[in-house]
């Protein structure tokens, strides 16, 4: 299995990641940040539909089971998508901390092909902190969550605030983001930031 770039090595002042008071509980379903998320939401007929549970400390578990809407060879999930359950895996993580963060590096390698209808099993935790850069690493198992491995990555996320989706996002989905009448998802956008 290849290893981690030299640009993904976190330099020496990089310090641990530091659950948030406020954290989900252990065991606690994430829930989607945004329903039209690719990854996450229930509001995109083809999207992965990720469902990620916090862990203890700064990890968290997640599950995504491969549909026919996936495929890239026949029977076979598209490494695209694949890649895109180990980003939104990933990104969920920076909600442990209360940070918004966007993905600006992800290395991922691909160890064993994934069949439609298989469930991904993946367990992702932040490594290291180091101002706004953010470290974290993702293993995706199939046949449970002990099974082999099929696929990781390491990722670098970088701390924004929220004016990145004001100023870069459509007027019209911020509009309906900021009005979302479900709580919890109005404030992993738009509230985390002191
Ligand atoms: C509302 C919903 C909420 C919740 C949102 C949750 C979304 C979850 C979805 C899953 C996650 C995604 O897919 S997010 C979507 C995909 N990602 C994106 O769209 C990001 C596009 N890129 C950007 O917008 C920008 O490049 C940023 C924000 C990443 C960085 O720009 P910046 O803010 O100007 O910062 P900049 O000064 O360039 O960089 C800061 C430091 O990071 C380093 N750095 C920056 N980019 C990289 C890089 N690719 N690889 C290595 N290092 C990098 C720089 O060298 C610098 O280090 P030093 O000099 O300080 O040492």
């Amino acid at each position: 299995m290849s290893r981690t770039s030299a640009a993904l090595e976190p330099p020496a002042d990089a310090v641990r990641p530091v659950r948030h008071p406020d954290a989900p509980a252990p065991g606690e379903l994430l829930g989607a940040h945004y329903e039209h998320c690719f990854g996450c939401g229930g509001g995109q007929p083809h999207g992965l539909r990720l469902e990620a549970r916090a862990g203890e400390g700064v990890t968290l578990t997640a599950e995504f089971t491969v549909r026919p809407a996936h495929q890239g060879a026949p029977g076979l999930a598209h490494g695209g998508v694949l890649a895109t359950a180990l980003d939104e895996t990933l990104g969920s993580l920076n909600w442990l901390l209360r940070k918004i963060a966007v993905t600006g590096r992800l290395e991922t390698d691909f160890v064993r092909p994934v069949p439609v209808d298989t469930v991904l099993h993946l367990t992702a935790e932040v490594t290291a902190v180091a101002g706004r850069k953010i470290w974290s690493t993702a293993t995706g198992r199939i046949g449970g969550p002990e099974g082999p491995v099929a696929v990781r990555a390491d990722a670098l996320f970088i701390e924004v605030k929220v004016e990145h989706f004001i100023d870069n996002g459509r007027p019209e989905e911020i509009r309906a983001a900021m009005n979302d009448p479900d709580q919890s998802r109005r404030a992993r956008a738009f509230e985390v930031n002191p």
